[in-house]
């Protein structure tokens, strides 16, 4: 469904480091996979290369078996309706009601008034807010409105359901609500693949996890958790594969060091 092979993104032509660097990955058909890494491993621009906001430096990208480097500008809206996209912000009109929202994703590709009004519930009910149709966003809570979010991008029914981060403005009991809700989604045949931090999520609702650390892919593990493993890079350029207390040391002795580096 996803497939990178030898990708590598540089965003300026002088770049030290690149965002993504040599990535071959593959995510199958109603697979879930997390996407984790520290901030700055290349997590969100892995995902604006598989809606093409942004071109690959070197290699290929392919989604539902196009190679995004070979479409034409004016094909990327139709690859685009393919994949939904759901925001850590949630990005919701303030003025609109819930099902205002979600039919909006429908108006702006042109649906008629009765796909609307027959498809707009049937997303609704997905995520548990039929009741709530009514309502304005600043009437829900934090995790209601996320899940305004997951319908809205679901509406018109995408093969692949692309988050960013979208738990992070959320406490444990709605991260957990949007986790289900995501879970459901999946179950239901659509590909997802979820960036995010949220470890205590990713070590509790287990799916894959790809983790990149400085713009490589350096743990690809069905069935992970957050921290279970890590690979350090060292000095001589030799990788290593830690695992348990030690990838945790060493998660958080680059943390640090990156910290110092900063602060120099
Ligand atoms: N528009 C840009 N121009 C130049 N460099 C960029 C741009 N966007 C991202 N980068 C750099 O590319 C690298 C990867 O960034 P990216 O945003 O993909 O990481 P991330 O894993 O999503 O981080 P976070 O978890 O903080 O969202 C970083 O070094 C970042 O500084």
């Amino acid at each position: 469904m996803i497939k990178f092979e030898n990708v590598s993104m540089v965003y300026e032509p002088k770049q030290r480091n690149a965002a993504l660097n040599d990535v071959n990955i593959e995510v199958n058909r109603g697979e879930f996979a997390f996407l984790v890494g520290e901030s700055g491993s290349g997590k969100s621009t892995f995902l604006s290369l598989i809606l093409r906001e942004k071109r690959a430096t070197n290699g290929a990208v392919y989604v539902a078996g196009q190679n995004l480097n070979r479409i034409p500008s004016r094909r990327v809206p139709k690859l685009r309706r393919d994949i939904g996209f759901v925001f850590q912000d949630f990005r919701l009109l303030r003025e609109r009601t819930v099902f205002d929202n979600v039919a909006f994703a429908m108006e702006v590709i042109g649906a008629s008034r009765a796909q609307i009004r027959d498809r707009v519930p049937d997303a609704l009910r997905m995520v548990g807010l039929e009741d709530k149709a009514r309502r304005k966003p600043t009437e829900l809570s934090g995790g209601e409105q996320q899940r305004v979010g997951i319908a809205r991008a679901i509406v018109n029914k995408p093969s692949i359901l692309l988050a960013d981060e979208p738990t992070g403005n959320l406490d444990r009991k709605n991260s957990v609500e949007v986790m289900n809700v995501l879970d459901r989604i999946n179950q239901n045949g659509t590909t997802v693949l979820m960036a995010t931090h949220a470890h205590e999520l990713v070590s509790e609702f287990r799916h894959r996890v790809i983790e990149l650390s400085k713009g490589s892919v350096v743990r690809d593990e069905a069935d992970g958790q957050y921290t279970a493993m890590t690979t350090v890079i060292n000095q001589d350029g030799s990788r290593e594969l830690l695992t348990g207390e030690a990838a945790m040391e060493a998660s958080s002795e680059a943390a640090m060091n990156e910290e110092k580096d900063e602060r120099q």
